[in-house]
């Protein structure tokens, strides 16, 4: 390890490189319009790698990603990180497993988060890619993803992901007219929980627009 910086860098080089190959793919797919969405991964305890506020996240390259500590405080870099910092470093601090924060905003997902802000969750329920969350062994069961309105406050916006995650765990979350939060324990695991709730979405809406 150098010494001059408080984690590894080769672990942070491995890191940048994951986010920028699955970001790439992601934004291929629409998922990242006009500079929207922020990725990160956990470095090691204490430490996470993401994106750099404003980037293009479709053309990430190694200077995009930075380091914060678990408060979301750059470490060693002058850039200014993500900011929905806190919406990645509250999941890192709650759950020493977690590895990987996805955030993106395609157009499903987008949709979606208007049209049940209202109800506050979506309810998803005998589809058999439920399967895709881990700890989920059958269609037979729901799971509601919840809706939070839009704010620019994060501290507010983390306070009431706390508050859900402590009545019910859960893989991910809307934000009203925004996007969508996943995570998991790496990046394979934090990207079927994103591509899962893009499937499960796109369902609902398809849908409503069919029983209308
Ligand atoms: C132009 S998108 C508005 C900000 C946002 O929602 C987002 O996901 C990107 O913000 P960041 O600071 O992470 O670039
Ligand atoms: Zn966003």
């Amino acid at each position: 390890m150098n010494s001059a910086l408080p984690y590894d860098p080769q672990r942070l080089s491995h890191c940048a490189g994951e986010i920028i190959v699955n970001v790439r793919e992601l934004a291929q797919r629409g998922w990242t319009p006009a500079t929207s969405s922020n990725f990160s991964t956990r470095i090691d305890a204490g430490h996470v790698a993401i994106t750099v506020s404003g980037r293009d996240k479709g053309r990430l390259t190694e200077a995009d990603i930075m380091v914060v500590d678990l408060d979301g405080t750059p470490v060693a870099t002058s850039h200014r990180p993500s900011a929905e910092t806190l919406l990645h470093t509250q999941l890192y601090k709650r759950y020493p497993q977690i590895g990987c924060v996805l955030h993106t905003h395609s157009q499903t997902q987008t949709v979606a988060s208007r049209l049940y802000a209202g109800r506050g969750h979506v309810h998803l329920e005998g589809y058999e890619l439920l399967k895709a969350f881990s700890g989920n062994t059958t269609h037979e069961m729901a799971l509601e993803l919840p809706v939070y309105p839009n704010t620019q406050d994060m501290p507010t916006l983390a306070a009431q992901v706390d508050a859900t995650l402590d009545q019910q765990p859960m893989w991910g979350y809307l934000i009203d007219g925004h996007g969508l939060y996943a995570w998991g324990r790496d990046m394979a695991e934090a990207r079927r929980h994103l591509e899962a709730f893009e499937f499960l979405l796109g369902c609902e809406l398809e849908l409503r627009r069919l029983q209308r």
